[in-house]
């Protein structure tokens, strides 16, 4: 990959190589756009096949996380790091400690939170070196793990654009195919069987999924199975990319709505599943509930302001489905239309110099 070549074709401001023999620490820190404010985006620790295909996800993540930020109505611009290593093996408490001092490096322009594979604790360690840092404990009046309010989001976008499908949004009677019952979909879940919803799930991790089929009675199938099972509902829950050639073909669902990121293999196939006629809720809308509750942190932490923002999740995609509808686009191109009109109407307005202006990060 030409680094340059492709910063520039996306617009990214900034890439951070950080490396710590002594931990082990190799984390690539992504800032994509600081347009309305400094970027918040989550650390995800995952074992990559090469530095390249890490280099890659950080970008892809962070480019997700401005458009997140802006389509959420956060002052708050997009960054995401990656580290490379397995979080069942190669955490130790220096590593995040090491990479905490190179967050208080970049002065705010960064600041982080967990994705996958990172864990409160994980925050924990990072917040000893920095104030950069969301989603830590509780006891320090901060919001703890984020994916529980995700989940929160993830269920009322469900809704949304069950509405848009059916013309009603209740889940009573509805199968939702989850795939990945992790942090977000075993609360997405919760929510989902308290409505009345059946629910058919996959994980590649056999204890995840015994434990929805014990909670919700859930019906198991295997990790391949997922896209052709009869359901009304898919919801991409584990990783990116499974809206793709080799799936599309299989879907049954007339809905796709899920928290996993960049859910469309490429934009293509956002073209296809709308032509198909499949409502498809844009992946960085729908999940933006996590991104609301820590960013609420900056405020000093207020949880029920944060959760009526994140039911404003509703009103955003359903403000989405009226653009694709009006406009004849993809709900992902509809989406990314209503992101970028935020971040060029605050460019525009920015223009006069104000030594210490105002931002965000100013409450702190
Ligand atoms: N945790 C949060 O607040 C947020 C999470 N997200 C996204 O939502 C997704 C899930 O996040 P979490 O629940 O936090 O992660 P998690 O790691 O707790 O859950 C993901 C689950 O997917 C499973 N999985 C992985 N590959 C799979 C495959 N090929 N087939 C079936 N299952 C598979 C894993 O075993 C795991 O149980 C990720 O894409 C994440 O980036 C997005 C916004 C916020
Ligand atoms: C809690 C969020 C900051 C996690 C994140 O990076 C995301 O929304 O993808």
């Amino acid at each position: 990959m030409e680094i340059f070549t492709y910063m520039e074709s996306y617009d990214y401001e900034q890439l951070v190589f950080c490396q710590d023999k002594n931990s082990g620490l190799k984390a690539i820190i992504a800032i994509h756009d600081t347009t309305l404010g400094p970027a918040l985006g989550g650390t995800r620790m995952w074992t990559y096949d090469s530095e390249a295909d890490a280099i890659e996800d950080a970008l892809r993540l962070a480019k997700g996380m401005t458009y997140k930020n802006a389509a959420a109505g956060l002052n708050l611009g997009g960054g995401k790091t990656v580290i490379i290593g397995d979080p069942k093996k190669d955490k130790n408490p220096e590593l995040f400690r090491a990479f905490g001092r190179y967050i208080q490096s970049l002065n705010g322009r960064y600041i982080t939170a967990e994705d996958v594979g990172t864990t409160v604790q994980d925050m924990d360690l990072i917040h000893m070196e920095t104030d950069f840092v969301t989603g830590i404990s509780p006891e320090f009046g901060s919001s703890g793990n984020p994916s529980p309010v995700t989940a929160y989001g993830v269920y009322k976008g469900i809704k949304a654009a069950a509405m848009e499908a059916y013309g009603n949004d209740s889940l009573e009677g509805k199968t939702v195919a989850v795939q990945g019952v992790g942090n977000v979909a075993y609360t997405m879940c919760e929510y989902l069987h308290e409505e009345g919803a059946k629910l058919i799930v996959t994980d590649i991790n056999k204890e995840a999924v015994q434990r929805a089929v014990d909670a919700f009675g859930a019906e198991a199938v295997g990790p391949d199975d997922i896209y052709a099972v009869d359901c009304d509902i898919y919801a991409p829950c584990a990783l990116g990319a499974t809206i793709n050639d080799d799936t599309i073909p299989q879907l049954k669902a007339k809905v796709i709505a899920g928290s996993a990121n960049n859910q469309l293999k490429s934009t293509e196939h956002g073209d296809i599943i709308h032509e198909k006629g499949i409502v498809y809720a844009p992946d960085y809308v729908i999940n933006s509930g996590g991104v609301i509750n820590v960013a609420d942190e900056l405020n000093g932490y207020n949880q029920h302001r944060a959760m009526k923002k994140v039911e404003t999740i509703y009103d955003s995609l359903t403000r989405v489905f009226e653009i694709s509808r009006r406009d004849n686009v993809p709900t992902y191109v509809a989406a990314d239309r209503m992101a970028e009109e935020r971040i060029k109407s605050v460019s525009t307005s920015r223009s006069q110099f104000l030594l210490n202006g105002h931002h965000t990060l100013s409450r702190r």
